[in-house]
């Protein structure tokens, strides 16, 4: 564990500020190797690297440093803690949930309704429905081009759903937007969210359930698009999806779209993980929490 005595508890620009100021008080007499260790992941096979690059003695003191040796420190400190700052605002939130359990719904509601969240658009073999735009519901690909996104590497998870199409996550819209302080949603299946789990750790899952399995039903019927023999798949791998359910991180019912994904928004924007690392307020509470499903 890092330990801040050196710097009391203030940022490295701050200490350094106080030395240039006063070189001959305790922040100038600072050695340059003890400020930057006091920088949280910074250890001493980077510390030389760093040095060197900022062209700077390890020898120096915050107040024997030269002008040009000031300015390229004080803005390597600014450009980390900016870093620093967008990693800890933006999120990777996975939604998954059984069929029909109102997934698309409340992602669209989310996309609609909060624009600092970024939808993640996947790509999918399956035609377009009516109403469905290139780009914005999906990005209709074929085949061969399914496949070279994936040999090019370019899908961050993908997946066969309901034993029919292919879709999968692109990887460079979701970095883009996490290195620039923009928390993203994906709306996927189980497949894709364990993959996504395995490959960032970090991300946050978050299973939607149904208020009981009647609705569930009621809702798979209700929305039309699939015969007898197709829905009675469906509920059978939604029995199965159910059970996965304690992989996530948190469970929120879907009892109301706006309430559902207002409660999804607000793990995007206090949760920064899952409750193995998380404030113990954080833990999914009896309301969003199902029962008897
Ligand atoms: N693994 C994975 N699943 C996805 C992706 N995009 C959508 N899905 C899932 O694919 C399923 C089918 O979605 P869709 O074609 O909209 O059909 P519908 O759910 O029957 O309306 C849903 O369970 C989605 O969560 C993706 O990029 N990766
Ligand atoms: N909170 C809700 N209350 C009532 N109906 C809902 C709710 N959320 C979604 N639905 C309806 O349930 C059906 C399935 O929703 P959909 O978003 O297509 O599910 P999924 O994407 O999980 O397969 C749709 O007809 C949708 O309008």
């Amino acid at each position: 564990m890092k330990s801040d005595v050196a710097t009391g508890h203030r940022s490295a620009l701050d200490v350094l500020d106080a030395g240039f100021a006063d070189p001959d008080g305790v922040e100038g007499r600072m050695r340059i190797t003890d400020l930057l260790i006091s920088v949280p992941a910074i250890g001493t096979t980077k510390l030389d690297r760093i040095l060197s690059d900022l062209r700077i003695s390890r020898a120096k003191r915050i107040g024997g440093l030269g002008i040009h040796q000031r300015q390229r420190l004080t803005a390597f400190l600014q450009q980390r803690e900016s870093t620093n700052r967008s990693r800890r605002r933006s999120r990777l939130v996975v939604l998954a949930g059984p069929t029909a359990v109102g997934k698309g719904t409340v992602a669209a509601h989310i996309r609609d309704n909060y624009p600092d969240v970024l939808l993640s658009i996947s790509a999918t073999t399956r035609a377009p429905r009516p109403g469905e735009v290139d780009g914005v519901n999906y990005y209709f690909v074929d085949d061969a081009e399914f496949d070279r996104l994936i040999e090019a590497g370019e899908l961050l998870e993908h997946a066969t759903v309901h034993n029919s199409f292919r879709y999968g996550t692109p990887r460079s819209p979701i970095e883009k937007a996490l290195s620039e302080g923009t928390s993203v949603l994906l709306e996927i299946d189980l497949q894709g969210a364990r993959q996504v789990r395995a490959r960032m750790p970090e991300a946050t899952l978050v299973f939607l359930l149904p208020p009981s399995w009647d609705e569930l039903v009621r809702r798979l019927v209700g929305r039309g698009t699939e015969d007898a023999v197709e829905r009675a798949r469906r509920l059978d791998s939604a029995q199965v999806e159910l059970a996965a359910q304690d992989e996530f991180d948190f469970r929120v019912t879907n009892t109301t779209v706006g309430e559902a994904a207002q409660e999804v928004v607000e793990l995007i924007k206090t949760r920064g993980r899952g409750p193995r690392w998380a404030h113990p307020d954080a833990a999914p509470t009896a309301a969003n929490t199902a029962r008897g499903v």
